[in-house]
Order: structure tokens, then sequence, then C-alpha cells
């Protein structure tokens, strides 16, 4: 209950940021409308008794009542549309509010996760959580609108019973409890079934979308695993819909009992009415009065199991996305702003000091590692697979925090400079790079985002990334879009031609630290000798890190570390690892051999 009331204060100080009067102006209106009905039962009470006495004298002018008739009608007619109100029309208000509304502030706030913290199959599981509940805040509003509405209509039917008399206000009151109780009592238990739908639905989602996907798909195809594939999402589903007939038992059983709970009432109230009315206590204004008391308090109360349903729904999602939120770092921008963005000085751009870092709970990727990386220097990372280069230039970019250790920028370290400083004064290309399903314009121009619409930059950024060639056989040139899967008329690029694109958007930005992590692996022998001449003559000046495998790239560098076990193996230029005949040799020499075979392709 503790975390249901934290995610409906964080969710509504959400709602009140998102749009303030909407809420503010609905809430008072349902307000308004759920008390009115009761408000006019009991200052027409009057109303009521010219037809009691023009029934039961049988005596008067028809028409002197009709004003009387008209009222009662607009009572019923009041309480009806505030029903109707309190449903399906507030959802549809605050959809358009409050859905869009969560889903951008779940956009930014995603911003700020920790990349190390995205690629936990924990987090990856709870932001799935979190980006499928961009309804929860609709929930919470429209509901919790309905139900502050509901409770204080029924309040004031309350109100109306105690004026009538004590037993029928006790009866109500019991009625009201009673089925409030049982609401509650539905919801806990739904609670715990819906954990475990969302848990197999993720699972099944997984299997569904397998075939799907071209990657996938054509793994599937090759294996021919489509049974196997199918049986796993069968056996997910089936949790799936056994969890959900349970819940939906449950919410019938529900009804059934409130209804039932609803002619008991009615059956007890009308007991009385006709027991009073024999012993001439009770006219017939006070038994109409009675009876409109009890339709306006059942018709509230049967809503609320409704209501309380779907706030309980927006609450367990806004708990999900409010603890997912508020675990991930956040950048303070009055705290912020305190911060300087100019950095120190001294030869020294990057300095790690015993740096170590692990994914997950698994074995440190580096270990204990320093470094020191001067400014305007060439350096060349080299390492087995999984050596560690990658999660090194991370750390250097500050995309991974360290487990230990320190990392500086010119002197000082990242939190001592404005948020996303770093980002601001290097460029990178990573080996996973990724196409956007925007034009080629935009994919080559994000790379400086505040020169997009520049064609000359783009064309010059292509031109270095040796991309240029691959306008001219692209239908739209610059404005072609990437991808078919979403634009019809987009382009596929080939895995080399996609690097070069990739490549390109480094190159968009007049960044002085330059970082390349394996840009020619796709590229054929010319296009690789030409992007690293391209990236010699980016240099002039900067700072560059290169990853590379290819030693013929790597031997350009003014300085070469070779990463292994964690740390650094040996240092140095080309020549002096040579002669250090470590495993900077090693690699050297088994490349090298494979360019010495004789004639007959047999190795020397
Ligand atoms: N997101 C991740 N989650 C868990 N482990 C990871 C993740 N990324 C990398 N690793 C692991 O960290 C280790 C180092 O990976 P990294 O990508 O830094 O190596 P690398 O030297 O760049 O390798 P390669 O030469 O293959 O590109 C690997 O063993 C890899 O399995």
């Amino acid at each position: 209950m503790g975390n249901k009331l934290k995610a409906a204060a964080w969710g509504t100080r959400l709602a009140l940021k998102i749009n303030k009067p909407m809420i503010v102006f609905w809430l008072l209106l349902s307000v308004l409308l759920a008390v009115l009905p009761a408000v006019i039962l009991f200052f027409y009470r009057s109303i009521l008794g010219q037809i009691s006495v023009f029934i039961s004298a049988g005596t008067g002018s028809f028409n002197a009542v009709i004003p009387s008739i008209l009222i009662m009608g607009a009572i019923l007619t009041v309480s009806g549309i505030s029903a109707r109100l309190n449903d399906d029309f507030l959802y549809m208000v605050m959809f358009d509010a409050y859905y869009l509304g969560l889903e951008e502030t779940m956009m930014d706030s995603a911003q700020r996760i920790p990349l190390s913290e995205l690629s936990k199959k924990k987090t990856a599981d709870e932001y799935f959580a979190v980006i499928s509940r961009c309804g929860s805040l609709t929930d919470l509003t429209s509901s919790g609108c309905v139900l502050i509405s509901k409770l204080v209509g029924i309040v004031s039917f309350l109100a109306v019973a105690l004026s009538i008399s004590a037993f029928i206000f006790c009866i109500t009151l019991a009625y009201v409890v009673l089925s409030i109780a049982l609401n509650l009592f539905n919801s806990g238990k739904n609670q715990v079934v819906w954990s475990v739908i969302r848990e197999h639905l993720h699972h099944a989602d997984y299997f569904e979308k397998l075939p799907q996907n071209g990657d996938t798909a054509k793994e599937i195809r090759i294996y021919e695993a489509a049974e196997g594939i199918k049986k796993q999402w069968n056996k997910a589903y089936a949790k799936v819909e056994e969890m959900e007939m349970r819940k939906n038992k449950g919410r019938a059983r529900l009804n059934t009992v409130l209804e039932t709970g609803f002619y008991i009432f009615m059956g007890i109230i009308l007991l009385y009415c006709i027991s009073a009315a024999g012993a001439g206590r009770m006219g017939p204004d006070t038994i109409l009065m009675i009876i409109s008391l009890c339709a306006g308090t059942a018709a509230a109360v049967s809503g609320i199991s409704r209501s309380w349903h779907q706030l309980d729904y927006g609450l367990y999602g806004l708990d999900i996305q409010r603890r997912f939120f508020s675990n991930t770092p956040k950048v303070d921008p009055e705290e912020d702003g305190k911060k300087t963005d100019e950095p120190g000085n001294g030869d020294i751009i990057f300095e790690l000091k015993n740096v170590s870092f692990a994914y997950n709970d698994e074995a440190p990727v580096l270990d204990n590692l320093s470094l020191r990386i001067r400014k305007g220097e060439t350096l060349a990372l080299v390492g087995i697979n999984g050596a560690g280069k990658t999660t090194l230039i991370k750390i250097l970019l500050g995309l991974l925090k360290p487990d230990s250790g320190e990392v500086l920028f010119m002197g000082k370290p990242y939190d001592a400079y404005k948020h996303g400083l770093i980002n601001r004064r290097a460029g990178a290309f990573f080996q996973d790079f990724y196409l956007f399903h925007f034009t080629v314009q935009e994919n080559v121009g994000i790379g400086n985002v505040g020169q997009v619409e520049n064609e000359q930059m783009v064309l010059e950024a292509m031109d270095k990334g040796g991309a240029l060639p691959l306008l001219r056989k692209l239908p739209g040139g610059l404005t072609t879009m990437v991808n078919r899967n979403v634009e019809k008329a987009g382009v596929v690029f080939s895995g080399g031609e996609g690097q070069r694109i990739a490549v390109s958007r480094t190159h968009m930005s007049d960044k002085e630290i330059l970082i390349f992590d394996e840009p020619s692996s796709m590229l054929d022998p010319i296009a690789e000798m030409e992007q690293f001449s391209q990236i010699r003559n980016t240099a002039g000046g900067r700072t560059v890190i290169l990853v590379s495998h290819r030693i013929s790239f790597a031997r350009l560098a003014d300085r070469i570390v070779v990463l292994s076990g964690g740390g650094i193996a040996e240092q140095g230029v080309h020549d002096e690892l040579i002669n250090r005949n470590g495993l900077y040799a090693q690699f050297f020499h088994e490349q090298a051999q494979w360019y010495k075979t004789d004639s007959s392709g047999d190795q020397p």
C-alpha cells in the first residue's frame, strides 16, 4: 500500500506538471455533478411532497405537478450524466492530455539511464514494463477524478439518508462499506496476477516477434527452427491466458456478489418502507426519496468497482515507472548550472587511474587499468576479441562509469564539468553503429545536430567517410530514406555501405577528440585504405583513438596500446613492440603470414 501511495503522489505531481488546468477543471466538474443529485434531492423534498399528495389524495390538477415531475426527471438525468461522464468520457479526455505527456517524460528520463544499466537484463525487463505502461497516468487521472467524485457523491447521499432516518443511514452505510471492501480485496489479488501476466507476456512477445524480424527470421529458416519457436511461444502464452482467465473469473465473481448485495440492500429498504408506511410513519414522498437515494447510491457504488480496478492498474504501472526512474541518476539543472564547461590545462587529455569495470556481476573486463592519453596524440587500441577495447572507449566517453578508480578529462573528473561536456568535445564511431530511420542527410548530419541542414558540410563528411560514391545510386540523393522496413522508398545499405555512412557521421563534427572503434571491419580493401588515410588526414592536431584488429592500420598511430587480461599488456610504437616480441608482435606475424602464401596457396 505504501508503494501505491507513493505512486499516487508521484503520478499526481507529474500530471500537475504536464497539464494542471485539465485535471483541476475535470475534477471540479465531476465532483459538482456527483453531489448535484443529492443536493437537489435534499432541497426538493417538497416537490416529492406535491407529487405524493397528488398520488395519495387523487385530487388536484395534474398540470400543477408537471414542474415537479420535470424536476424529478432532471435529477435522474443529472445522475445518469454524471455516471456516464465518470467512465469512458473522462478516460478519453485524460488520454489526450496525459498519454503523450507521460511518454515524453519517459523518453527524457531514459536519456539519463547509464548504458551499463541498460545493458542489464533486469533493467531491460523493467524498461519494457515501463514503456508498455504509458496509459498509467491516464488511468490515474481519469479514475482518480471518478473515484473522488463518486466518494463525494456517496457522502452526499449518506447525508440525505441521515436526514431521513438513522436506520436508512446505517443500512446504506453498511452497503457502501461492504461494496468498497470487496473491491479492495479483489484488486489486491489482481495485483499478484498482473505481475505474473506481465512476466509471461514479455516472454511470449519475444518469441512472437522473432519470425517478424528479418535477421532472426533468416536464422529461423536456415535452421528450420520455426516449430521450436512456436512451442516456446505457446508455452509462454498459455500461462498468460490462464492468468487472464483467473483474473476475469475473479472480476465476474465480484460483480455477482456486488449485484446480489444491491438486491439485498434494496429488499431490506423496501421492507422497512412498507412497514413504516403501514404504521403511518412514512408518506409516499419519503418512499420516493428513499428509492431515488438507493438508485443514486447503487450507481455510485457500482462504478467504483471499475474505477478502482482502473486506478489500481494505473498505480501499479506508475509504481513501476516511479521506482525505475527514481533509481536512475538525474541531472539537477541547478547543480549542473554551477559547474564549469571549461576544461583544465595540461597536456594529458584523458587519464585513467586504477580503473576497474565489470558488466553485471561478472568478472571484471578492466582490472586496475591506468592510462594517460596526450592531447593531439593518435592512439591505437589493440587486443583479442573481448579484451575490453570498446568498454574502455565507453568509459572514456562517460557512457559507462567505472566500478572503482578515477577517470579524468583535462585533469578533472567528469563530475566537475557540466553534464555532457565530453559529448560536446568528442565524436565517436562504434562498431555496433545504428542507422536511424531518417534520410541519408539526417543520418550523417546527426553527427552535428546544429548542422543537419548544412548540405555542403554533410557532403564533405560523406567524402571523408568514403560514402560519397553511394550517393550516385540513391534515387533521392541525400533525401533518400534509410531502411525499407519503415519507409517504403527507403534504401537498405550493405554492411560496408552502412559503415561508411556511420563513419561519415563522426566526421561531421569538428570536435577535438575523434574515436573510431573498428571503422573498417566491413570495408573492401580499397575502401579500407581510403578510410585509414582519411582518418590520418583528419587527425591533424586532434586527439584520435583508434580500435582496430588491422595491424597495418594500428602501426600508423603515435602509440599502440595492447589490452589483455583487463590491463595493458604492452605499449609503444610499432617497431618497439615488434622488437619486444610480445602479443603485438604475435598479432603482426599472424596477419603478415597470410599475405606471404606462395602461388600454390600453401603457407610458407
Ligand atoms: N553490454 C554488455 N553486457 C555484458 N557483457 C558485456 C557487454 N558488452 C561487452 N560485454 C563483455 O565485456 C567483454 C569486453 O567486451 P568489449 O566489447 O569491450 O571487447 P572488445 O575488446 O571491444 O572486443 P572485440 O574485439 O570483439 O570488439 C566481453 O567479454 C563481452 O562479453
